[in-house]
C-alpha cells in the first residue's frame, strides 16, 4: 500500500562530517595542550585549570549537540492519498487552546486564534474546539461568544474564497484587499463586521465592565458573580457551539464547529499547576463532551496559518506502516513579529530547522508545547505496544442536544480542583506538574514509554504566533526554558538515566541540548570574565600566537562558527541575524541560564517554588517602535542588566589596558603571548557595541539607565581585585 508520508535525510552531509571531524580533532588537541602545560604556581595555575574546566564542558556540550545533526530527516506528509483512502472515515479532532491573562494576551487576539482553528479544512462536525482560560475572566468568555457568532459569516468566507491565513486579525492585517477572490464588497463587509466585533470586546476588556442588555443573550455570563477573582472560582464550562445540536449552522447552513469555553476551579488553597493543570483539566472535560481520539493544543497566540494541517498532521498517525508507533506529531514554533534581523534571536530558526528534524531522526521531536497532535490515550498515560492498533471511530457522535445542561454539569466536576487528589494525574496520567517546562518533560515520558514523534516542517508555517519584543521578556522566556530542562535533567526524569535502555543514547543526548542550557552559563562566564582580566593583569592563558599550538584553537573557533554562519543562513537567517544571535546567545547565557542554574538549585534544596512567568503578548507603543528599528531595549535596572553591563565595561577595560600595556610595554606584555587574549577580547567587545551605545550614547527611554552603568562600574572595579593566580 501506498505510504501516506514519506522520510528524505536532508542535505550537506559530507560537509558537516568535515567540520564535525575537523571540530573534534581540534578540541582534543585544545585539551591535550591545555592538560600537558599547566603553568607552575603563582603563574596562573588556578586560571588555567579554569579554562581547562571551561573548554572541558563546551567540549562535552559540542559533542551533545551533535547529536541531532548527523542526519537530520525531512517528512512530507501526502493529504491527497489520506483523504482517496479514508474519505468519511477520518477521526475526530479535539483542539485545546489556552490562556491565562486577559491583559497580557488580549481576548481579541485569542479568539482569532480560535476562529482560525475553526476554519480548519476538516469535516466541520468532527473539529471541537475548547478554550482553557486559566484568568476565569468574563472579558475572555465575552470575547469567546462574540467570536461563535462571528464564525458564522467567518467560516462561509475563509471556504468559499479559500483564503490563508484563517485568523482574522493576521488576514486583514496581510491583505489590502483580495478582489482577484472575492468583490470588494464583500470583503469590506466581513473586515467591517471583523473590526466591529474587535472594537466591541477591546472596549469591553478596557472597561472591564459587561452591559447588562449583552449578559442577556447568554446563559454563560450569569456564571459571574461579583466575588470571582481569577483565582477563587467555581469551576466554569460552557458549551458555546454544540455542533451536535441542528441549529448550530454558519449562514451557508453548514453545521459549526463544536466550541467549548472552560475555567477550572481555582481556589486559594489548591495548587493550580499553571498550564499543565489547565491542559489535563481540558482532556477530562473533553471526554464528556466530544473525546476524540487526536488530541491538537496551541497556545492563544498561535493561529492556524494553513487550513490543511489537520489533514497532514493524520498521513502520520494514520500511515499503515509507521502510524501505529507515533504517539505525538510536533510542528515547529514559527513567530510573524520577527523583526528582519532578529535582534533578540527570537526566530529559533535553527531549533526549528535543524534541531527539531534532527531529534526525529533519532527518536522524535521534543513536545514543545504548542502546534502538537497527540493521541489521548497516550496523553493518558498508555505504554507502546506491536500490536496496539487505535480505533479511529472514537468520539462521542450521539446527538447530545437534549442534555447539553447535564453535560455541562458533569464536565464542571471533572474540573473541580479537588478531582485529581489521591489520582495518577499530573503524574502517570495528562501532562506532568512540577516542572516549568511541562511539555518537554511530558514528551519525553512519552518516549520512554516506547512511542515515537515526527517533526512536521512545511514550507507554510502552519503556526504562527507572538513572540518576545523586548531583553526582558526574551529573558524571562528563556529562564523558564533553561530552569524547566535543567530540573529535568537532575530530576530522576534525567535523559540518561529516565532514559536509559528506554530511547537512544542519541535521542538522550538530543534532550540534553536543552537541559544543559542552564549550566552552560557557567563556563561562559568564565570565559567572559577571566582571559581578559588576565590580560590586563599580564597573565598568558593561551599559546603564542606563532606556536603552532595556536593552531587548533583557531581551527575549532573559526570552524564552529563558520559552520553555525552556515546553519543559520540556510535557515533563513541573516548575516546580521546570525551576528545578533550570536550576540543573544552571550547575553542568556550570562543571564536567564545563570538565574536558571541558581533558581533550579534552590528549588532542589527546598527554598524556592515553581512559578510560570505568561511571556506578555502586547508592548507599549514606544518599545514597538525601538523593536521595529531593532534597537535593544533595556530601561529598567533589572540585576541581569548590570551583569550585562559589567561584563561589557570589563573587557572594555581590560581590552584599552591590555593595549596600552603593549604599547608601552610594560610588565612586560608582549604582543606575540596576548594577541589571541586580544582577539578574544576585541571579540567580545565589538559583540557589545549596542550595549555601549545604550549605556553612554542613547538618550531614549529604553537606554541602559544610569544607575545601572554606575552599578557595573563599580562591580568592575571589584573584579579588578581578583587576583589571577
Ligand atoms: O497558568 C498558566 C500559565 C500559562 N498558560 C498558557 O500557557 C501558554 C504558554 O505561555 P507563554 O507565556 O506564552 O509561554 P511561552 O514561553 O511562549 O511558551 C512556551 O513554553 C511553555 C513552557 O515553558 C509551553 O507551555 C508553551 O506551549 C510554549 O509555547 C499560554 O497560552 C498561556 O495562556 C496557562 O494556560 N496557564
Ligand atoms: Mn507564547
Amino acid at each position: 500500500m501506498e505510504r501516506l508520508f514519506a522520510t528524505e535525510i536532508i542535505g550537506g552531509r559530507a560537509l558537516y562530517k568535515l567540520h564535525a571531524v575537523t571540530v573534534a580533532v581540534g578540541i582534543c588537541l585544545v585539551l591535550y595542550y591545555r592538560a600537558t602545560r599547566v603553568p607552575e604556581q603563582g603563574q596562573g595555575r588556578a586560571a588555567w585549570l579554569g579554562m581547562l574546566a571551561a573548554e572541558l564542558c563546551y567540549a562535552a556540550y559540542w559533542v551533545v549537540t551533535q547529536s541531532v545533526r548527523w542526519c537530520p530527516v525531512r517528512r512530507i506528509p501526502f493529504r491527497d492519498r489520506l483523504a482517496a483512502r479514508y474519505g468519511e472515515r477520518l477521526p475526530c479532532v479535539d483542539i485545546f487552546v489556552c490562556t491565562a491573562d486577559p491583559h497580557s494576551e488580549p481576548p481579541s487576539l485569542v479568539i482569532s486564534t480560535v476562529l482560525s482553528l475553526m476554519a480548519y479544512n476538516y469535516p466541520t462536525e468532527k473539529i471541537s474546539v475548547y478554550l482553557s482560560d486559566d484568568g476565569g475572566s468574563i472579558l475572555t468568555f465575552y470575547a469567546l461568544w462574540e467570536a461563535s457568532l462571528f464564525a458564522k459569516h467567518w467560516l462561509p468566507f475563509c471556504k468559499r474564497y479559500n483564503i490563508e491565513p484563517r485568523s482574522p486579525a493576521a488576514y486583514f492585517s496581510e491583505s489590502d484587499g483580495h478582489q482577484d477572490l472575492c468583490t470588494t464588497k464583500e470583503w469590506s463587509l466581513i473586515k467591517d463586521m471583523y473590526e466591529e466585533m474587535t472594537e466591541r470586546i477591546d472596549t469591553v476588556v478596557e472597561s472591564g465592565k459587561i452591559a447588562e442588555e449583552i449578559k442577556e443573550k447568554h446563559k454563560g455570563f450569569g456564571e459571574w458573580s461579583p466575588e470571582i477573582t481569577s483565582k477563587n472560582h467555581q469551576p466554569i464550562v460552557q458549551i458555546l457551539v454544540n455542533s451536535k445540536d441542528g441549529n448550530a449552522v454558519d449562514n451557508d447552513g453548514n453545521v459549526l464547529p463544536t466550541l467549548v469555553y472552560m475555567a477550572r476551579e481555582k481556589r486559594p488553597q489548591h495548587h493550580h499547576n499553571f498550564k499543565a493543570g489547565a491542559m489535563n483539566a481540558l482532556i477530562r472535560v473533553s471526554s464528556v463532551i466530544s473525546n476524540s481520539p487526536i488530541i491538537m493544543n496551541v497556545d492563544c497566540d498561535m493561529y492556524s496559518n494553513s487550513s490543511d494541517t489537520i489533514t497532514d498532521a493524520l498521513c502520520f498517525f494514520l500511515d499503515e506502516e509507521m502510524g501505529h508507533k507515533i504517539g505525538f506529531v510536533q510542528y515547529p514554533q514559527n513567530y510573524n513579529n520577527m523583526t528582519k534581523n532578529n535582534i533578540y534571536g527570537n526566530s529559533l530558526q535553527v531549533i526549528n530547522k535543524v534541531e527539531l528534524n534532527g531529534l526525529d531522526s533519532v527518536g522524535g521531536p521534543l513536545y514543545i508545547g504548542t502546534g502538537c497532535f497527540h493521541r489521548r490515550e497516550i496523553l493518558c498515560g498508555r505504554k507502546f505496544t506491536e500490536d496496539y492498533r487505535e480505533d479511529w471511530n472514537g468520539g462521542i457522535k450521539d446527538k447530545m442536544q437534549a442534555h447539553a445542561d447535564e453535560i455541562e454539569e458533569k464536565a464542571k466536576s471533572l474540573a473541580a480542583c479537588t478531582y485529581e487528589h489521591d489520582t495518577q494525574w499530573g503524574d502517570e496520567i495528562g501532562l506532568k506538574y512540577g516542572c516549568p517546562v511541562e511539555d518537554v518533560i511530558t514528551g519525553l515520558a512519552i518516549h520512554c514509554r516506547g512511542w515515537g514523534s515526527v517533526c512536521n516542517n512545511p514550507t507554510r508555517p502552519a503556526f504562527v504566533g507572538v513572540g518576545p519584543t523586548t531583553l526582558a521578556q526574551t529573558l524571562l522566556q528563556h529562564k523558564r526554558w533553561s530552569e524547566g530542562n535543567f530540573s529535568i535533567f537532575l530530576s530522576k526524569y534525567c535523559p540518561f538515566l529516565f532514559g536509559h535502555g528506554k530511547i537512544t543514547l542519541q535521542h538522550q543526548m538530543g534532550y540534553c541540548i536543552y537541559g544543559l542550557w542552564a549550566p552552560n552559563s557557567l563556563p561562559t562566564l568564565y570565559y567572559l570574565i577571566i582571559p581578559p582580566l588576565a590580560l590586563f593583569k599580564g597573565t598568558p592563558l593561551f599559546p603564542e600566537i606563532t606556536s603552532p599550538w595556536i593552531i587548533p584553537f583557531i581551527s575549532v573557533f573559526c570552524v564552529k562558527n563558520l559552520y553555525s554562519l552556515c546553519e543559520s543562513l540556510l535557515c533563513g537567517d541573516t548575516l546580521k541575524g546570525w551576528w545578533n544571535g550570536q550576540r543573544m546567545w552571550m547575553v542568556k547565557r550570562i543571564t536567564s541560564y545563570l538565574y536558571g542554574v541558581i533558581d533550579t538549585v534552590r528549588k532542589l534544596i527546598g527554598l524556592s517554588k515553581m512559578s510560570f512567568a505568561v511571556s506578555s503578548k502586547v508592548s507599549d507603543e514606544d518599545e514597538s517602535k525601538r523593536y521595529e528599528q531593532e534597537i535593544m531595549e533595556f530601561g529598567s535596572s533589572d540585576p541581569e542588566y548590570v551583569i550585562i553591563a559589567t561584563i561589557a565595561l570589563l573587557n572594555l577595560v581590560c581590552l584599552a589596558g591590555g593595549l596600552s600595556q603593549m604599547m608601552t610595554g610594560e610588565r612586560g606584555i608582549r604582543f606575540n603571548v596576548f594577541c589571541p587574549q586580544l582577539i578574544l577580547c576585541g571579540m567580545l567587545v565589538i559583540t557589545s557595541v549596542p550595549f555601549y551605545e545604550a549605556m553612554f550614547l542613547r538618550k531614549d527611554k529604553g537606554r541602559i539607565p544610569f544607575s545601572v552603568t554606575l552599578a557595573s562600574i563599580g562591580f568592575v572595579m571589584l573584579t579588578f581585585l581578583v587576583p589571577i593566580v
